[in-house]
């Protein structure tokens, strides 16, 4: 885990010294979109996303190619789900893919192609230009928006999950959703403080609870379609009880507890492509194994059984 400082990698932890034990997590640096007349246009095969399978931000736009019939228009190279002193790295893995465009040992790398000076934490997910050598975009939330957009004259899929009359709802869900739930278990994981670590989890079982209120009279988070509201839930969902109940202490209850929130994620998990972009040995092995400050024996636990779910 680290950063690159003028294009320098340095490994470093997350500082949370200086914010009395709180995660805080900072922008994405790269936000331009694909469009007609600029700089990055809409093309088969001119874009590749990099990503790591126990990601939840990567996996987000993993689902948006596979329910935009992206797959054959975009690529992907898969990271190994260990981030240690080096970050992200395309050592070889099972199910990781090494870097396909490059052959580069490294997702530093990758940044450094952007610009060799660049300061800037080296995440996943990123979208990238074959074409211009460039980052498009590294802001998961951003990029699932330019497939949803950006491709449909040439897959031929208008399905839209950011529907305009929909907009003020879904907008208004993301934000309780991302700050209590999708960040939120992060904010509890990584606290070095106790107060901190239990406010996020209040946060995270409140907010839980108000998902599970919702799912019991609607099927969607927001009208009676899949939206990105749901895609950008369940990406979280489908780690909790694996991950964050045990690693990151979100213990007071499990997805599985929950009716209609675990129905639902099971609903979503069986939509056609999105099992495939599920991989649990990746997310327990990234998660047990790369946070040595929290699991410093690095055993990765066996359960839960997922057999269920399909
Ligand atoms: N806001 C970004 C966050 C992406 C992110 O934090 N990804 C994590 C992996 S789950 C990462 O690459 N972390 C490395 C780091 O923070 O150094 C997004 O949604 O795309």
């Amino acid at each position: 885990m680290g950063l690159l400082i003028n294009g320098k990698w340095h490994d470093k932890w997350y500082d949370t010294a200086k914010s009395g034990g709180r995660f805080e997590r900072q922008d994405s640096l790269f936000r331009n979109t694909i469009e007609k007349g600029g700089e990055f246009e809409a093309e088969s095969g001119r874009y590749h996303l990099y990503v790591s399978l126990a990601c939840p931000w990567a996996h987000r736009t993993l689902i948006m190619r596979q329910l935009k019939s992206l797959t054959s228009h975009i690529s992907v190279s898969i990271v190994s789900p260990d981030m240690l002193d080096n970050g992200w790295t395309f050592l070889p893995y099972k199910g990781s893919t090494g870097d396909t465009l490059y052959g580069h040992r490294y997702m530093y790398e990758i940044y450094l192609r952007q610009q060799a000076d660049v300061t800037t934490r080296v995440t996943v997910p990123v979208l990238w230009d074959k074409k211009t050598e460039r980052i498009v975009n590294n802001e998961s939330a951003e990029i699932i928006r330019i497939l949803n957009n950006s491709f449909n004259d040439i897959t031929g899929n208008y399905s839209d999950f950011y529907p305009e009359q929909l907009r003020p709802e879904i907008d208004e869900v993301n934000q309780w959703v991302y700050n209590d739930i999708n960040n939120g278990v992060y904010k509890a994981g990584f606290a070095t403080d106790q107060a901190v670590y239990e406010a996020a989890v209040d946060k995270l079982f409140s907010a839980l609870d108000k998902v599970e209120a919702r799912l019991q009279r609607q099927a969607f988070l927001v009208g009676n379609h899949l939206t990105e509201a749901d895609i950008r839930l369940f990406t979280t969902l489908v780690r909790f009880d694996a991950v964050y109940h045990g690693h990151f202490k979100c213990n007071r209850k499990q997805i599985q507890d929950y009716p209609a929130m675990f129905d639902y994620m099971k609903r979503i998990y069986r939509l056609d492509g999105v099992a495939d972009t599920t991989n649990m040995d990746h997310i327990k092995r990234h998660y047990y194994y790369s946070h040595t400050m929290i699991n410093p024996t690095q055993v990765v636990p066996v359960g839960p059984d997922v057999s269920l779910w399909k």
